[in-house]
C-alpha cells in the first residue's frame, strides 16, 4: 500500500542551526490498516503526514503507493488519491459554499472542475443518502450555507468531502482535537464507520490515548522521528493508557505525561 523508504528531513532555523526531524524513518501502511500516531509535542507527527500530502519535500528517501513511487509528485496531483481532514474544521470547508457545492466540489476533486457538472438531481440523492447515514440531519439542510454550521457539524461534512471519492489513504491531523468531548466521541464514531465500510486504509494523529487504543488496528509512537512503538491486533488490543505511559517512560524519562497525552 504506502510504503516509506529511508526518510530524512531536517528544517533549518533562520540563525543557520540544522533541527533534524527524520533520520531514515522506514514505514508501512498495509491494506486495511486503521493507524493511529501518538506521540511528544515536535516529534514529526503532522511533519510526515505533510510529507505524505507533497506539502513539505524531503531531503532524501521515497514514498511508494501500491508500489510506484510518488515522492516528486505534485500536490495537487496526489489530492486525487490521498484525502486529509485538519484539526480547524474551518480548513476542510468553503464556509460562503452551500453544503451541496462543497460536496460537489469534493466530488469533482481531479476532474476538471466544472460545478455544474455535479449540480443534477442524482448527485443531489447520493449527497442525502450518505448525509441521512451520518444522522445529525444535514441532508435537510443541502442549501445551507456551511458557515452556519457547528463546528461539530462542519468536520463531519469534512470527513465526509475527504472520503467521497474513497481515497488509497485518508490523512486525520488531530480532527477532533477542537472539538467538545461529545462532539469528539461523535466524530469519532463516524470516522470509524465510514473508515471500515470504505476500508480506507488510514493515519490519525491523535493526544488522546483512550480514542489511540480504542479506534484502528494499530498503533505507533513517535518519538523525535522515530517510531519507538508499533503494536497491531491482540497486542494493541490489551492496551491500556497506563502501559502506554510506563512503555513510554521507560524510553524517555524526560517527558512529563501531561506534555504528550490527553486521557479523557
Ligand atoms: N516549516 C518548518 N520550519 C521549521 N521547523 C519546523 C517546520 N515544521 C515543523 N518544524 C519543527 O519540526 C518539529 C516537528 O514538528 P511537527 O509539527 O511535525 O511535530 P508534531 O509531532 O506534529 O508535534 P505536535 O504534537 O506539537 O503537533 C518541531 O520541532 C517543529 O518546530
Amino acid at each position: 500500500m504506502l510504503k516509506i523508504n529511508n526518510l530524512n528531513k531536517s528544517f533549518h532555523s533562520e540563525l543557520g542551526s540544522e533541527k533534524k526531524i527524520f533520520k531514515g524513518l522506514n514505514f508501512q501502511l498495509n491494506h486495511g490498516d486503521f493507524v493511529s500516531i501518538i506521540g511528544s509535542n515536535g516529534a514529526g507527527k503532522s511533519t510526515l503526514l505533510n510529507i505524505i500530502m507533497g506539502n513539505i519535500t524531503p531531503d532524501g528517501g521515497n514514498l511508494y503507493m501500491e508500489g510506484r513511487d510518488f515522492t516528486d509528485l505534485a500536490t495537487y496531483k496526489r489530492n486525487t488519491f490521498i484525502s486529509k481532514v485538519y484539526q480547524n474544521p474551518a480548513l476542510g470547508t468553503a464556509p460562503s459554499m452551500t453544503i451541496f457545492e462543497n460536496l460537489s466540489m469534493a466530488d469533482n476533486k481531479g476532474k476538471r472542475f466544472n460545478l455544474t457538472l455535479g449540480l443534477n438531481k442524482k448527485k443531489k440523492e447520493i449527497y442525502k443518502n450518505t448525509l441521512t447515514e451520518l444522522g445529525l440531519g444535514l441532508e435537510k439542510q443541502l442549501d445551507t450555507e456551511v458557515g452556519l454550521l457547528s463546528g461539530g457539524q462542519r468536520q463531519c461534512l469534512a470527513l465526509i468531502m475527504a472520503t467521497l471519492n474513497k481515497p488509497k489513504i485518508l490523512l486525520l491531523d488531530e480532527h477532533t482535537a477542537a472539538l467538545d468531548p461529545k462532539t469528539s466521541e461523535l466524530i469519532m464514531e463516524k470516522t470509524k464507520k465510514i473508515v471500515e465500510s470504505h476500508k480506507i486504509p488510514t493515519l490519525m494523529i491523535t493526544h488522546n490515548l483512550n480514542d489511540a487504543i480504542k479506534y484502528g488496528n494499530r498503533l505507533i509512537m513517535l518519538h523525535e522521528g522515530k517510531i519507538i512503538l508499533d503494536f497491531a491486533g491482540e497486542e494493541k488490543q490489551n492496551l491500556t493508557p497506563e502501559k502506554l505511559l510506563k512503555i513510554f517512560h521507560t524510553q524517555n524519562t524526560a517527558i512529563k505525561d501531561d506534555e504528550l497525552f490527553s486521557l479523557s
